[in-house]
């Protein structure tokens, strides 16, 4: 029993908002420093901003839901994923914390056996961000704590006839990728980075985001999550919806697409793997 089973998803997402702020307030100030870094073993970098960042996440959700377990980006436990665990990325888009685009997020979600169930994605740079429990809303990140956040629904967009706006990661990109938005119609390619990309489709700002390449589950979790409460959907090879806690995969997603529109799904040409 773990008591989350009773919990009003959106009113935990609020919890889970205040968390993913604090932590961003704390990444905010280390933006301009000098901040040690190093590349893990996947090629992508790792600061001491990540692992501040884990360490607040990590000491709130132990606090708030002791028991649970947490498989967090820095320090992935392998620790059994229970009925409910949470999907932590402490500092997505960590090569754009430290080039200063501003375009990184802090990612939680709160799993329930295999898909999200509850989740915030914050953007501290931008001062913006997104949860989802039942639904989907988004506000302005307070300066303070204590301040209040007037929260408001966003609602994915109908893709239009022509001229879809599809997001393209800002520093990883693939062949597999270019071909399947080569067989929708873009009329915009953005690039953006981390998880804002499914927030800014659960907007209604863009439509598509398609990923063939390396991602991991705590990239993903949080956005699908709003963006699925959003009227979107998060599709891998052949339309399934991700799911997420695959401890025999070290937690890799595959190929996915990211639709503001499910309509345009069967215009996918997603491969397997990859
Ligand atoms: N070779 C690789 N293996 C696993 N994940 C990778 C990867 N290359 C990029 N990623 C994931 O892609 C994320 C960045 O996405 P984007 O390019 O859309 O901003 C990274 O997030 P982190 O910055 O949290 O490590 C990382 O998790
Ligand atoms: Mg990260």
């Amino acid at each position: 029993m773990t008591g989350l089973d009773d919990s009003d998803m959106d009113v935990l997402a609020r919890r889970l908002a205040a968390i993913a702020i604090e932590a961003g307030h704390v990444l905010r100030r280390m933006e301009h420093a000098l901040v040690d870094r190093y590349v893990k073993d996947d090629g992508t970098p790792c600061t001491l901003a990540d692992l501040a960042s884990e360490e607040i996440i990590l000491r709130q959700l132990n606090l708030a839901w002791p028991g649970i377990p947490v498989i967090a980006e820095e320090t992935a436990s392998r620790a059994d994923t229970d009925t409910y665990f949470f999907l932590v990325d402490p500092l997505d888009g960590t090569g754009d914390f430290i080039h200063g685009t501003g375009e990184y997020s802090v990612n939680i979600a709160l799993v329930h056996r295999d898909r999200p169930v509850c989740a915030v994605v914050a953007a501290p740079a931008l001062g913006k961000v997104w949860i989802a429990g039942t639904r989907a809303e988004a506000g302005a990140v307070p300066d303070t704590a204590e301040a209040s956040i007037a929260w408001q629904p966003v609602r994915a967009r109908a893709a239009p006839e022509n001229g879809l706006v599809a997001l393209v990661s800002r520093r990883h990109g693939d062949r597999a990728t270019e071909a399947c938005l080569a067989t929708l119609s873009i009329g915009t390619r953005r690039m953006t980075s981390s998880a804002l990309k499914f927030c800014l489709i659960a907007s209604g700002e863009a439509d598509v985001y398609v990923r063939c390449g390396p991602t991991m589950e705590w990239d993903t979790a949080a956005g699908d999550h709003i963006l699925s409460c959003a009227g979107g959907r998060v599709v891998g090879p052949g339309g399934a919806r991700l799911t997420y806690g695959h401890r025999d995969r070290d937690y890799r997603n595959g190929p996915f697409a990211a639709l503001g529109d499910v309509a345009l799904a069967p215009r996918l040409a997603l491969p397997v793997s990859c």
